[in-house]
């Protein structure tokens, strides 16, 4: 079996070494720009038109969770990569605990007023302040697919009433579920910590507007840990800026790295981090890909593939 690897950033002869050790019949080997040798699997992140064209492969993967960057060049390019040939992501692995870490350090932050604390702090003000409670602090989670049902677990676990909102309802214990957008106003009504784990696609970019927010609790906050095209960074300022939103942590832009002129770096109420909320942790990811290419050679059914028509 053949495999081809390509990734701009990642330790390619760990990647390379790790998957000869897990799929021990595989031939696997870094894709270099004029490679056109026979292979089954394409592993691959951000990858360049010629090393998928034309091939004849059982299936590729996609070295993170999201598949947004491999579709939107798909759809630039339709012969990259001909329908029959299956596309995969990497489900979870070790990337939800990284987003329960996140999601529970930040609600925590909110909940215990340490936003306001610190901002106490810097007037050098000693002023204790009333108590936050957990029944109007209901988080509401965008996408409860892989990730958001890993958060939605962890912040029930504090103690949180989660609901969460997605494409079809789900049953997720404790979890009260919304589905489409005709629930999507009852969703947000109670909503006081939104958090954003949806899938970049047609129909999600651009969801968390002015509109969006000001149907949330007075005085919420957003998480925003899946895409920045998700949310109208100009309308989340507002929404600021009128206080409808306490604050915001924000993980991920519509431009990254964030322009250096973006007001978002300087506001009093915005937090932010270089898009690491969950990174592909390697170990887990080889595991799942060397699982899921050997369920597949033996014919089995995998979890994992990306409907290319919904786009994730
Ligand atoms: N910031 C980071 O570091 C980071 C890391 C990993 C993943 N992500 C992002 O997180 C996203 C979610 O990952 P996942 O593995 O949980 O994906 P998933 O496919 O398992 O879950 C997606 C969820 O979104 C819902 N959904 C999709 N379209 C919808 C729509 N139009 N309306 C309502 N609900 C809709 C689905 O029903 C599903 O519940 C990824 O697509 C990626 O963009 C970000
Ligand atoms: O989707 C993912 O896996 C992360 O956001 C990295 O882009």
């Amino acid at each position: 079996m053949e495999i081809i690897f390509y990734h701009p950033t990642f330790d390619t002869p760990y990647w390379i070494a790790q998957l000869s050790k897990q799929l021990p019949g595989a031939n696997v080997r870094e894709w270099k720009k004029g490679d056109n040798q026979h292979a089954d699997y394409a592993l691959v992140w951000h990858p360049p038109v010629e090393m998928l064209q034309g091939r004849d492969l059982k299936a590729v993967f996609a070295l993170g969770a999201g598949v947004d960057s491999i579709l939107s060049k798909l759809k630039a390019n339709p012969e990259m990569l001909p329908e029959s040939i299956p596309l995969f992501r990497l489900e979870d692995t070790g990337m939800g605990l990284q987003m329960q870490e996140y999601a529970v350090s930040q609600v925590l932050h909110w909940f215990r007023r340490f936003d306001d604390y610190q901002a106490q702090q810097q007037k050098s003000e000693w002023q204790p302040l009333a108590d936050y409670h957990r029944e109007d602090f209901t988080i509401g989670i965008m996408g409860a697919g892989v990730l958001g049902g890993k958060v939605a677990e962890s912040l029930l676990a504090w103690g949180f009433p989660v609901r969460c909102w997605s494409r079809s309802r789900k049953t997720l214990p404790g979890v009260q579920s919304f589905a489409g957008t005709e629930e999507l106003g009852d969703f947000l009504r109670e909503t006081r910590v939104l958090i954003n784990l949806l899938p970049n696609t047609a129909e999600t970019v651009g969801i968390i507007n002015l509109n969006l927010l000001n149907q949330l609790q007075d005085n919420s906050y957003l998480l925003n840990l899946a895409r920045g095209v998700h949310v109208v960074e100009e309308e989340l300022l507002q929404a600021l800026n009128n206080n409808k939103l306490k604050g915001a942590m924000l993980d991920v832009f519509s431009r990254e790295p964030l322009p250096q002129e973006s007001p978002l770096w300087q506001h009093p109420r915005v937090v932010m981090t270089p898009h690491i909320a969950a990174v592909t942790r390697p170990q887990e990811a080889i595991a799942y890909i060397a699982r899921t290419i050997t369920g597949l050679e033996r014919g089995d059914h995998v979890s994992g593939q990306v409907d290319r028509q919904r786009g994730y």
